[in-house]
């Protein structure tokens, strides 16, 4: 764990980590003189030897209270490398998050994100300050006994020398054992944190099934794993933790043997034999913590293992300063192959180019790829093959900022943050004026949403925007993207949830665009499609037509026969 914390630390906690575990070591050794001192100190009393008792009792309180130095020391010092550990390693985290592609947060990654950064690092932090100094301590008091032993009986010291390793051995032995049934504590762990936040996340469609509890199949499946994985780790430990405890106890025998052949054999003062073999019985307790302790860092090290993964994870190459400037707000693919992971390409062999100012609709069946291809542009991906530039530069030559100042999107899934109405507007451009928020507000329609909700703009959107309809939250996003006023702007699906009058009047706000920024709308609407100046009709993975809604309906029989299916479901009248 020790190796994995180095690894991921920075160069100032890794100092910090090993000046801690330089403290810990000397407050365990420190205790074990201490209790060394008091053979001699024991043996004084008897003998009642008052110049010895004297010394062994000076020596025992300074010992004592170096101790408690240290005691203090490593103990504060604890609390700076917890803290100093959660910092690292959530700011690495953060930092090399925002760098990988978009893909990894899909399936399961954005949990284990959230768990990694969260109760990940809180527990390896806990772990630290909890198990770090008592795992120290357990293996150096028991190398301090030994040695005092060694030195006033050097069979029962001799014992103690051979005896920790062997100790050692076999409690690595238990705590490898235990390493697999903890590695799928873990996991069930994991699995049901996951099922939990989903169970609680989809409480309208679970309870809309009429699916209550644990019902909900996933979650019981997850619950029982757990149980079933706590039980087999339990079992584990006990079984790994008997030969321990044995050889353990066999040591303690063997060393309190030793102890009465000699005081039988009055070979030794019995007084000193009883007080060495007092203080074996204090290497004893540390050892058999022991156990407890590895099993704690194990876990400790399998959410260690998780961090670098995540860190291990290739980040996207990103410019600190962009190799060339757009010339224009034009957009081009070019043969652009795309696959999501190791899957069957969903784009292969896109060429498309939006003209600057114009206004183009992306159409196609559903799975064609369309949000793929906006997902490309603001390289959410990078392609497999070709190229997507904008104003003839390749997006992978732009930095962060001047791609992000060059686009504005509006997705099918909108988020809005936990802040009031014009905050999450202002998001678009933080420096806007309040006569900017409120035009872009007027633009996309957002004002009837501030007169009907408590607070008006201040008032809050709640967690997520659940405190507005689908198509409110479309129109707060809206505005968003037209505040942010980038030369192109990226529709996906963006009216789909508004009533007519109110699409209409965004369909207005985005024709007024026109001539100015360069418009990608993927949109079913059929008045959206036909007021569009272009047509890119998508299907297995290429753009197979391009012309006016019109040109493209009298040409090209696959897009007329694409839109005559769409008006037959939807009762439209094109054409
Ligand atoms: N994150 C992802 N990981 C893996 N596959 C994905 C991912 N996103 C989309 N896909 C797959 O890629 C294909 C294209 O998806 P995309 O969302 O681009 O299509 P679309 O044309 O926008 O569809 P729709 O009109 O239904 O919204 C689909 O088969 C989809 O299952």
């Amino acid at each position: 764990m020790i190796k994995a914390l180095m690894a991921i630390g920075d160069q100032l906690s890794r100092r910090a980590l090993k000046v801690f575990l330089i403290l810990a070591a000397i407050n365990g050794l420190t205790q074990g003189a201490a209790l060394a001192a008091l053979v001699p100190l024991l043996v004084s009393m008897f003998r009642r030897d008052t110049h010895g008792m004297w010394l062994w009792l000076v020596v025992l309180a300074v010992a004592a209270l170096v101790n408690a130095i240290f005691v203090v020391l490593s103990s504060n010092h604890s609390f700076a490398v917890t803290v100093d550990v959660i910092r690292d390693m959530q700011g690495r985290l953060a930092d090399h998050m925002v760098r990988l592609p978009l893909g990894w947060f899909g399936g399961n990654a954005q949990a284990t994100a959230s768990g990694i950064a969260v109760s990940g690092t809180m527990s390896v932090a806990l772990t630290i300050s909890d198990a770090l100094i008592p795992v120290v301590t357990a293996v150096t008091v028991p190398i301090a006994v030994a040695i005092v032993a060694l030195a006033f009986n050097w069979q029962i010291g001799l014992a103690l020398v051979v005896a920790i390793p062997v100790v050692a051995l076999v409690t690595r032995w238990g705590e490898r054992r235990n390493a697999k049934a903890e590695t799928g504590v873990h996991e069930a762990e994991f699995e049901t944190d996951r099922r939990l936040l989903e169970f609680a996340d989809q409480q309208v469609v679970l309870r809309s099934a009429g699916i209550h509890g644990t019902q909900y199949q996933p979650l019981a499946d997850a619950i029982a794993a757990r149980r079933r994985a706590d039980r087999k780790s339990l079992w584990s430990s006990i079984v790994s933790m008997i030969p321990q405890r044995i050889v353990i106890d066999f040591v303690f025998g063997i060393a309190a043997g030793l102890g009465v052949l000699q005081a039988v054999s009055g070979d030794v003062d019995s007084v000193a034999i009883i007080a060495v073999i007092a203080l074996t019985s204090q290497v004893i307790n540390p050892l058999r913590v022991l156990a407890e302790l590895l099993t704690t860092l194990r876990r400790a090290e399998l959410q260690l293992d998780e961090v670098a993964d995540v860190l291990n994870e290739p980040e996207m190459a990103v410019p600190e300063v962009s190799r060339a400037q757009p010339a224009d707000n034009a957009v081009q693919l070019d043969h652009v192959v795309f696959g999501y992971g190791d899957r069957a390409p969903v784009l292969d062999g896109v060429d498309l180019e939006l003209e600057p100012g114009t206004v183009t609709a992306l159409v196609g069946p559903s799975g064609s790829g369309k949000t793929t291809v906006t997902r490309l542009i603001a390289r959410f991906w990078d392609a497999n093959q070709g190229a997507v530039r904008i104003g003839g530069v390749d997006v992978k030559d732009l930095s962060d900022e001047d791609r992000a100042a060059q686009l504005s999107l509006v997705f099918q899934d909108v988020y809005l943050f936990n802040e009031s109405l014009r905050e999450n507007i202002a998001l678009g451009d933080p420096g806007a004026s309040e006569s900017e928020v409120l035009r872009a507000a007027e633009l996309a329609r957002v004002t009837p949403i501030a007169e009907r909700i408590p607070g008006g703009w201040n008032g809050s959107v709640g967690e997520s925007g659940k405190l507005l309809s689908g198509g409110e939250r479309q129109r707060v996003s809206i505005a968003r993207a037209l505040l942010k006023k980038a030369p192109i702007l990226l529709l996906d699906e963006a009216t789909a949830a508004l009533d007519g009058v109110t699409a209409k009047a965004i369909r207005t706000t985005i024709e007024s665009l026109r001539g100015q920024v360069t418009v990608l709308i993927i949109a079913h609407q059929a008045e959206t499609i036909a007021n569009a100046d272009r047509v890119a009709f998508l299907e297995h993975g290429r753009i197979c037509a391009l012309g006016t809604h019109q040109e493209l309906f009298a040409s090209n029989p696959r897009y007329a026969a694409f839109w005559s299916g769409r008006a037959q479901a939807q009762q439209w009248q094109l054409g």
